[in-house]
């Protein structure tokens, strides 16, 4: 008999806001034994599920399982690059974009039973100043939400809005240049999206015409936000349908060069990433296997 196919489900611990659910055992719970082996481990601090990860790969697993929110699926995937080994997911954040965009179901018994037997299918991988992202990253009014909501001690979907409207009163856009497809911009940056998938998460769709597939990043510039449009952006992403408000302009393309005037924030799939002047995007076709 051939050898099952084995996974390695990689836990954070502190991801999701429902912390007391014993998640290594629902996971026991629901794998289909009979078709795969399993193992289980847990991350210890944050980083850690990217060693963890690589280690699997190399210890030859066909799928490493990031059982957390965009943050553990972005370090799983880091590690998973370039190796042999698929990236699995089991959506336990608050927003699990990238699971929403795979259409991975998002309880646990159905993401496990998944994971046990999935379609293999690549997706593109982007990369800010040379760190993976495979959801979302991006320039200015996000990326500031994203270092205060990590220091709000709370997490959740009406944490990030409440530390979003407080620091709405506050922030002002950067001046910015924007080099793409051999055109340059000279613009005002609120927000800037390099969109791999099509929403931040919890259904928010800051790109919703973006193609995980297509070798191309989608753009979404909001240069000022007054009260107005700030209305129109937040339809826009609960309707999906930013493209055709007129709150927004978008691009496409699969390498983008941004000189800012003063050191902007940057965000890694939701997570604060620090400022910089200069940033340089690309896109990497279909560098990531997933289970989906
Ligand atoms: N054992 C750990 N202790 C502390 N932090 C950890 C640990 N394991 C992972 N982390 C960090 O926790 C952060 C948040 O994780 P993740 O994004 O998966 O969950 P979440 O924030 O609840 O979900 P979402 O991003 O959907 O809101 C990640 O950036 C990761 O680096």
């Amino acid at each position: 008999m051939p050898a099952k196919p084995r996974i390695c489900f990689l836990i954070n611990p502190m991801s999701g806001t429902n912390r007391r659910q014993d998640v290594p055992a629902l996971i026991t719970r629901h794998v289909d034994t009979a078709a795969v082996d399993h193992e289980i481990r847990l991350t210890q601090y944050a980083g850690h599920a990217e060693e963890l990860a690589r280690q699997a790969a190399a210890e030859g697993f066909r799928t490493v399982v990031a059982v957390g929110g965009d943050g553990t699926v972005n370090e799983v995937g880091r590690g998973l690059l370039g190796t042999a080994t698929a990236l699995g997911v089991v959506p336990r954040g608050s927003g699990n974009g990238l699971a929403r965009h795979l259409r991975i179901p998002l309880t646990l018994p159905a993401a496990v039973q998944r994971v046990c037997a999935p379609d293999f299918q690549r997706i593109d991988v982007g990369h800010i100043n040379g760190r993976a992202f495979f959801c979302t990253a991006g320039l200015g009014f996000d990326a500031h939400v994203s270092k205060c909501f990590a220091q709000a001690g709370t997490r959740g979907l009406s944490t990030y809005v409440k530390v979003a409207l407080r620091e709405y009163r506050h922030y002002r856009p950067t001046p910015i240049t924007v080099a793409l497809n051999g055109q340059t911009l000279q613009t005002d940056c609120y927000v800037l999206a390099f969109a791999n998938a099509a929403q931040y998460g919890n259904n928010a769709y800051i790109a919703p015409l973006a193609d995980i597939r297509d070798g191309l990043l989608d753009l979404c510039l909001i240069d000022s936000l007054p009260v107005v449009r700030a209305v129109r952006v937040g339809l826009g992403l609960a309707l999906g349908n930013l493209p055709t408000s007129g709150a927004a302009v978008f691009h496409t393309s699969s390498h983008i060069r941004v000189r800012a005037a003063t050191p902007l924030g940057f965000h890694i799939d939701g997570d604060y990433g620090g400022e910089a002047r200069e940033f340089e995007v690309a896109l990497t076709p279909l560098a990531l296997e997933v289970a989906v």
